[in-house]
């Protein structure tokens, strides 16, 4: 960046999430992510730029080599002046949601420099066409099959689905998602379009939608969606169908959706980008380990009875999906499993303090890091080395069920010479699309206290409520029937 010709009124608020605030450049194909802290953290300017050189380097040496180089963009660490970054703080700070300003805006001078990836990725000079991104924040894709878990009620619910009711009981979110991770990644084309008509409908914060870099669709917070769904086909219509008019009348926004969805099922099945070295050097995981349905799911149960719905995974190897729920299998205990190691490991570093380097609990992430991870050995033999690639295993677990996958697609035009790799067609005009992933940054240690706590508060709350639901219908019955025999009388 070049210190003199930073003006804060050719960024603009772009978006934020818990832990980063992200600003997008007028012309240039950029966005700068800052983090965030509390306003009583006070965090030295050296702090911020290892916390950032750690984040680089994590996406660059570790989430590259499971997710693949053409998905994961590293960016880089910029040194920002800082009357610019004061000034950038103020304008933004009327955009925010208010439910994010818990957290300020880091103004210490460092930010992280990345590829705008709601624009096209491998096609700048496509800049001037209409590029629509959806963006999935997916989650945790699979039930845990791990033999600590003592709550029999997780192999069966996923995790999104129980959390949901704890997000619903907090006002987190109006109403509880039809979605459910299972459905999406279950490879399965019918389950797929289930759950992305879920996504569409009850967004939360699982999916975005940008036109032109701009976000036109999906719960800004505590907005509702910008759109409503009848709009979105409206902008969505002159875009996957060219030819207009030739869908119109009240089904048309339906048709629409129906048309984007398609595409979105192939991009997310699509394994021909694949250029992951993780295939060949990380073991694999079986993704059949546990069972692949969740009985929350309202996907159709008759049609979940049926076999060729439930048997083994139908994810292509190498598609963006079958890559983030290997990277999310690597938490093979559960919290459960992985949190009395935590505790082996703290005990070890209250008489040991000088071993936390060696652990590599705060990096660096490098070759050594990654060669750690490979081992999926389960066999544990009391030892602190054991407990610690475990640890770090699940770490990098978390981060893929939390990481974002964006889809760019841009129309092409028939006479241009393109990689057919890139080019995604749908049954009425075909599409230039580029897939990145997101938010790669690696889960602090210090959380897994936290984890095990918010485990058994989700699980709780949910067997709480859906006694609570059971009673409740359990009365009406009883009172039907009572109504049944004083009729009878
Ligand atoms: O625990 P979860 O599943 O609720 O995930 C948290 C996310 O909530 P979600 O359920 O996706 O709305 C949460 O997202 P929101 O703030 O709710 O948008 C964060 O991503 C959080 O990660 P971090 O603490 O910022 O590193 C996420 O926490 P981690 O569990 O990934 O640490
Ligand atoms: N490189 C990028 N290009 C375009 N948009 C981006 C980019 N990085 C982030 N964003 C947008 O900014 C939002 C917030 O970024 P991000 O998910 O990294 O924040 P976070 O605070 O780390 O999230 P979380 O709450 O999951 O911890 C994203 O949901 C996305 O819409």
């Amino acid at each position: 960046m070049e210190s003199e010709k930073m003006d804060e009124n050719e960024w603009s608020y772009h978006g934020e999430g818990n832990k980063s605030l992200v600003v997008s450049h007028a012309q240039s194909c950029v966005v700068l992510r800052f983090l965030k802290f509390l306003p009583n953290i006070n965090k030295s300017t050296e702090e911020v730029y290892q916390h950032l050189h750690n984040i680089l380097d994590f996406g660059k040496h570790i989430m590259k080599q499971f997710l693949g180089e053409n998905y994961v963009h590293h960016g880089e660490v910029v040194k920002l002046p800082l009357d610019f970054l004061k000034r950038l703080c103020l304008k933004v700070q009327s955009e925010r949601p208010e439910s994010r300003c818990e957290k300020e805006m880091d103004v210490s001078g460092y930010a992280m420099c990345l590829p705008n990836l709601t624009r096209l990725q491998t096609f700048p000079f496509l800049e001037c066409r209409p590029i629509f991104c959806i963006e999935i924040k997916p989650k945790c894709g699979f039930i845990p099959s791990s033999a600590h878990i003592t709550k029999e009620i997780k192999k069966k619910i996923c995790r999104f689905c129980m959390h949901q009711h704890l997000k619903v009981a907090k006002g987190k979110w109006k109403r509880i998602s039809k979605y459910c991770p299972l459905d999406l990644f279950s490879g399965n084309k019918q389950r797929m379009h289930f759950a992305l008509m879920n996504l569409l409908q009850e967004s939360q914060n699982n999916l975005k939608i940008f036109k032109n870099g701009e976000l036109i669709y999906g719960c800004r917070d505590d907005q509702e969606h910008f759109l409503d769904i009848n709009e979105l086909a409206h902008h969505l219509k002159p875009f996957l169908f060219p030819a207009s008019g030739l869908i119109s009348g009240p089904q048309c926004p339906k048709t629409v959706v129906k048309e984007l969805i398609h595409i979105l099922t192939t991009v997310l099945l699509n394994n021909s980008t694949d250029t992951a070295r993780a295939a060949n050097i990380m073991p694999f995981i079986p993704l059949s380990q546990g069972r692949n349905y969740c009985e929350a799911s309202h996907f159709c149960p008759d049609l979940l009875n049926s076999k060729h719905v439930t048997e083994a995974t139908g994810l292509p190897k190498g598609c963006i999906l079958y890559k983030t729920l290997q990277a999310q299998m690597l938490d093979m205990l559960d919290i459960e499993g992985l949190y009395p190691l935590y505790k082996r490991v703290e005990k070890y570093l209250e008489e040991f303090p000088e071993e936390r380097g060696t652990l590599l609990l705060d990096g660096p992430y490098d070759e050594t890091f990654f060669e750690k991870l490979k081992d999926l050995s389960l066999e544990d033999d009391g030892s602190i080395s054991y407990a610690a690639t475990k640890i770090q295993q699940y770490r990098v677990a978390m981060t893929a069920k939390d990481c974002s996958i964006m889809i760019a697609l841009s129309p092409t035009v028939q006479e241009e010479c393109l990689d057919p790799r890139s080019v995604i067609r749908s049954s009425k005009s075909s599409f230039i699309h580029s897939v990145s992933i997101l938010d790669l940054d690696l889960k602090p240690y210090e959380n897994i206290p936290h984890q095990y706590k918010r485990d058994s508060k989700i699980v709780n709350h949910y067997l709480k409520s859906i006694k609570a639901q059971e009673d409740s219908i359990n009365l009406y019955k009883k009172s039907e029937d009572c109504t049944l025999l004083l009729q009878k009388v």
